[in-house]
């Protein structure tokens, strides 16, 4: 299994969801950084199990346990590794899911690809929890990028049927950046709280469960970073992202709008502002052109498919007697991903935008 990414900056994650712990390495880092751990742990907690109905009851402190390349809180130029323990885990839930695979999760390729010898409990190396470490990595980019004027945040941009504002594609303010931050259900309209969890809690109870899209945007990155074709920015973030399990589409600025305007309507007008600073007067484009930014916030969204496991009966095959078979799904889900992926989407943004850029 490949679970690493970057250039400059980068990572490795490695573990299974109901293995003795999960972690990942992180290489390149520069040196001489102060860790505010209590930063860290607002990342983590924020992705953390076991804490809104939106989200598995599965309980985990998700407390990374830092192993190397830190020493008093500073990053010493090691490779930074953390593991995260698991504690909570009921594997028993898995026994029918080895020979009847899941409709919607990994089970079936992972069967085929591994033969069969893949841990499937939890999901194994599929599964969410290992965005865990992640967000840790996430959290430490995220502070070196604020030493550069950099900062990346996203909010649940809609559940189900049910669509937050989206940002200001051209100013995205700190107060609101601070308040999604300490949001625990980050919207930028609140008032979209309350029938958002309705859906969510419709669906769970009909044994189902549903998605979303999550919006997110970088600020302070300068004009002239990427490369033209293959390695523009648009591709690093999508590779990035999709490389998070349940990410199954993504759209910078206007995306998919964009086919339906005329140029006159989708094209970013440059304007010089009262200090020769060049801006422009929309961001369609989401901060990026021929894959290199503008100097305009970096906007996308990102598709959110429903959880697969759902705890209605389902047909499946069985592996074992090679025939047709029903499968119900005992075990602790979330009936909804996308409120526990927001700080996911931040942190795999920050630890590619890092990369970019050093
Ligand atoms: C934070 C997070 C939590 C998730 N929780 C669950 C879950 O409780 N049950 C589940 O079946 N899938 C969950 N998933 C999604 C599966 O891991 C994912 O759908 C599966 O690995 C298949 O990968 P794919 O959807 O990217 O194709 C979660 C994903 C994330 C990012
Ligand atoms: C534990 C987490 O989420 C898990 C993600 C997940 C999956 O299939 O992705 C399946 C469930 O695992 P389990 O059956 O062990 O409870 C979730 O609880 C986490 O994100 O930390």
């Amino acid at each position: 299994m490949s679970s690493t990414i970057g250039e400059k900056i980068k990572i490795s994650v490695f573990g299974e969801s109901h293995g003795k712990a999960i972690g990942i390495v992180v290489d390149g880092l520069p040196t001489g950084m102060k860790i505010d751990m209590d930063k860290v742990l607002h990342e983590m907690k924020r992705r953390a199990p076991g804490n809104d109905k939106t989200a598995t009851p599965r309980k985990e402190a998700d407390f990374p346990e830092i192993l190397s390349g830190v020493v008093d809180n500073v990053l010493t130029g090691a490779p930074l590794c953390a593991i995260i323990h698991n504690n909570n885990t009921k594997s028993k839930d898995y026994s029918d899911i080895k020979r009847c695979p899941r409709p919607g999760h990994s089970d079936y390729p992972a069967y085929v690809k591994y033969n069969g010898f893949n841990d499937i409990a939890g999901g194994g190396h599929f599964s969410g929890r290992i965005t865990a470490p992640i967000v840790f990595a996430g959290a430490v980019c995220k502070q070196l990028l604020e030493e550069k004027g950099i900062k990346v945040t996203a909010h649940i941009n809609s559940i189900g049927n049910v669509y937050d504002e989206e940002f200001n594609p051209c100013n995205i303010d700190n107060e609101t950046i601070d308040r999604l931050l300490n949001s625990s259900f980050p919207l930028i309209d609140e008032s979209k709280e309350e029938p958002m969890r309705k859906v969510v809690s419709d669906a769970s109870a009909d044994k189902d469960s549903v998605g979303g899209t999550i919006e997110c945007g970088v600020v302070g990155v300068k004009a002239g970073i990427g490369e033209p074709m293959f390695d523009g920015i648009e591709g690093r973030i999508a590779k990035a992202v999709f490389g998070i399990p349940a990410m199954k589409g993504i759209e910078f600025g206007k995306g998919f709008d964009l086919s339906e305007m005329r140029g006159s309507e989708s094209n970013d007008n440059f304007r010089y502002d009262e200090n020769g600073n060049v801006y422009t007067k929309t961001n369609n484009c989401g901060g990026i052109l021929g894959g290199i930014t503008n100097g305009m916030p970096i906007v996308f969204k990102v598709a959110v498919k429903p959880t697969p496991s759902i705890a209605q009966k389902q047909e499946t095959i069985n592996l074992e007697t090679k025939e047709n078979d029903i499968l119900e799904i005992k075990g602790r889900h979330d009936p909804c991903i996308v409120l526990r992926a927001v700080p996911v989407i931040e942190a795999i943004t920050a630890i590619t935008i890092l990369d970019l850029l050093s």
